[in-house]
């Protein structure tokens, strides 16, 4: 865990905040200039009335000087808050991804990819606007006011003391907006948040929905929540409307200048007060308030800046996988695969998904995970790359514990083609030369055609450059698939764990499948996760696994002798197979014999 997570919107500008100081020391400079300036325009004013005709040059010159400087310390000020800003995302975004590469690939795959792709992309996004926008203008928010009051006290006591009891009003009534706000913000989010799940949940579902339906259902759940969320803005604005305008209104500088102007001219009635000194407070009086309005947005700012901040911590608070000392690192000896009494839990409370499990998986064999639905055959293969470390026992790779092993090391020794797979932006050729960067494209082609992909990707607009991923070229489950197989090839790993897939889209991709399985398996220790059980008459031990327990170990022919759990289950797989539509028609030929993959052509 990063102990460092920044948790409040000004300590997250940690890494860049000398140069956020700098910007707001600007901001207020500007602002003290500007006030300087209304200070010698009222001058001006002064020795033209006393003295018509004869032009005060020097302080008209000063006024002019320092509207510039206002101004131009003013645009530097939010030149440096914008480049202090960019930084801070190329930071928070750097941070992000080091710290991801060191979590767990289950948790990471918990908090899901787009969950993720947003913090990193939006929430941090969300910061930029914090930290460019609102710290100049707190800057002036708070020294322009300031300032401007120890001027007015100089100037007179009593208009400044008039000016600040005008401001004293305008809070008192924007507070009572912002009355109970912490609730609102948050009722507000959820009520949001319930907007965006059910548009989600509507878009998602529109193709499984509309074919049973015509959406109605997920339509009204949509609908609801945004006529809840429309409520609740209604409510919100009602309830906090009226205090909150008549905030605005006060904090206008209208009523400000109305009130000195009043007190002023009534003060020099009766001759304490002198024409320029009113002036000067006229002047400078009204830049009091006009400072103070940004306070509102930036509340809003704040606001959801926090709710960035707690999303990017939560990453962050992710705990990482512990690593080994690089002194204490070992390498892999051989290519055999031992489970050692193995137990996980996915919650710390919950049940085992994993129990006392042992088997060795000698080097050149094939060896199949097989058992009901939920029994704990994925997770059993995700234990191995460390998708999660186990709660007790070991599992070791060429010998060494997976824990004791470098990450380049573990990831050298062992290839992964997994169900749901992923091909990143890139072009077909780089997507399989993943792992393999310098791999040569005779080496990429040669992959493919062991994997059956040659022959469609030659076909793609572009061929091995069309770009795949999202947004790339469409390309069905069963190409998907291959296209993570020849990249396995390529990467020629001794060891290979092999979540076989359920959807073949038709014969064809299945009997295609097959034959790149039946290359890529060849020669190495295979840890299979068999969900048709077709794919592992051959091979050389069967795991059965029933409730996260080894309920059976054999090879095929022992097993089905046997009579157990593993003969249930193969019994009832040849009756599925023999399922027809119809009583009159022949039992469907099975699936091409996966079973005997290495007779499969190569
Ligand atoms: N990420 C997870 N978090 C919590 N529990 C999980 C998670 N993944 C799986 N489980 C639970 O662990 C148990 C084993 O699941 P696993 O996916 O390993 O079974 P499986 O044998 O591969 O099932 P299937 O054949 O249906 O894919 C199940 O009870 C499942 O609900």
């Amino acid at each position: 865990m990063d102990r460092q997570t920044p948790k409040s919107p000004w300590a997250v500008m940690r890494p860049v905040q000398g140069q956020i100081r700098f910007a707001m020391a600007l901001a207020a400079l500007g602002t003290v200039f500007g006030l300087v300036a209304l200070a010698m325009l009222a001058w001006v004013i002064h020795r033209l009335i006393e003295a018509p005709g004869d032009w005060p040059w020097t302080p008209m010159f000063g006024v002019l000087v320092c509207t510039v400087l206002a101004y131009l310390l003013r645009i530097n000020s939010f030149d440096q808050s914008h480049y202090a800003a960019f930084r801070l995302e190329q930071i928070l975004r750097t941070r992000l991804a080091e710290h991801l590469a060191r979590v767990s690939l289950g948790e990471i795959q918990r908090i899901g990819a787009g969950a993720l792709a947003k913090v990193i992309q939006d929430d941090v996004k969300e910061l930029h606007v914090f930290v460019a926008d609102s710290t100049p203008l707190h800057a002036r928010a708070y020294a322009g006011p300031a300032i401007t009051l120890i001027a007015l006290l100089w100037l007179d006591w009593r208009l400044a003391l008039a000016a600040v009891a005008v401001l004293a009003l305008g809070f008192v009534a924007m507070s009572l907006a912002m009355r109970d706000r912490a609730e609102l913000v948050r009722r507000y989010h959820a009520a949001r948040e319930r907007v965006s799940a059910a548009v989600v949940e509507f878009v998602q579902a529109m193709p499984v929905v509309r074919t049973f339906d015509t959406g109605t259902d997920t339509f009204g759940r949509f609908q609801h929540a945004l006529e809840s969320y429309l409520g609740f803005l209604t409510h919100w604005y009602r309830e906090a409307s009226l205090s909150g305008r008549l905030g605005m209104a006060v904090l206008n500088p209208m009523p400000t200048l109305a009130v000195l102007l009043w007190l002023g001219a009534w003060l020099g009635w009766r001759e304490s007060l002198d024409f320029s000194t009113w002036l000067a407070v006229l002047l400078i009086g009204t830049g009091m308030a006009e400072a103070m309005m940004p306070l509102m947005s930036l509340y809003h700012l704040i606001d959801k800046a926090k709710l960035s901040i707690a999303r990017i911590d939560e990453v962050m608070d992710t705990p990482e996988l512990p690593q080994v000392a690089p002194e204490k690192a070992h390498r892999p000896q051989d290519a055999s695969l031992v489970f050692e009494g193995v137990g996980f839990r996915y919650d710390a409370d919950g049940e085992e998904a994993v129990a006392d499990l042992s088997f060795t998986a000698a080097p050149g064999t094939v060896t199949a995970l097989v058992g009901p639905s939920g029994a704990g055959k994925t997770t059993v293969a995700r234990l191995i790359p460390r998708f999660w470390d186990v709660t007790t026992g070991r599992v070791l790779v060429g010998g060494v514990d997976v824990r004791e092993m470098r990450a380049d090391d573990l990831m050298g020794q062992v290839s992964f083609v997994f169900q749901d797979t992923f091909l990143f932006a890139g072009s077909i050729a780089e997507n399989i030369r993943l792992g393999v960067p310098d791999a040569s494209q005779e080496a990429v082609e040669a992959a493919a055609r062991a994997a059956q992909a040659h022959a469609f990707i030659e076909a793609l607009p572009q061929g091995y450059e069309t770009r795949a991923g999202e947004r790339g070229i469409f390309l069905s489950g069963g190409q998907r698939q291959r296209i993570t197989i020849a990249r396995a090839i390529l990467q020629e790993r001794p060891i290979l764990v092999l979540d076989e897939a359920t959807a073949f889209a038709d014969p064809e991709n299945e009997l295609a499948l097959v034959a790149a399985l039946s290359q890529l398996m060849r020669g190495k220790t295979v840890i299979l996760v068999a969900h048709r059980l077709s794919t592992i008459r051959d091979a050389d031990q069967i795991l059965v696994l029933d409730r996260g327990r080894l309920a059976e170990l054999g090879r095929h022919d022992d097993l089905i002798a046997h009579g157990g759990l593993y003969a249930r289950l193969w019994h009832g797989y040849e009756q599925a197979q023999a399922w027809t539509l119809h009583p009159d028609t022949p039992p469907s030929t099975p699936a091409p014999s996966p079973a005997r993959l290495a007779e499969m052509p190569s």
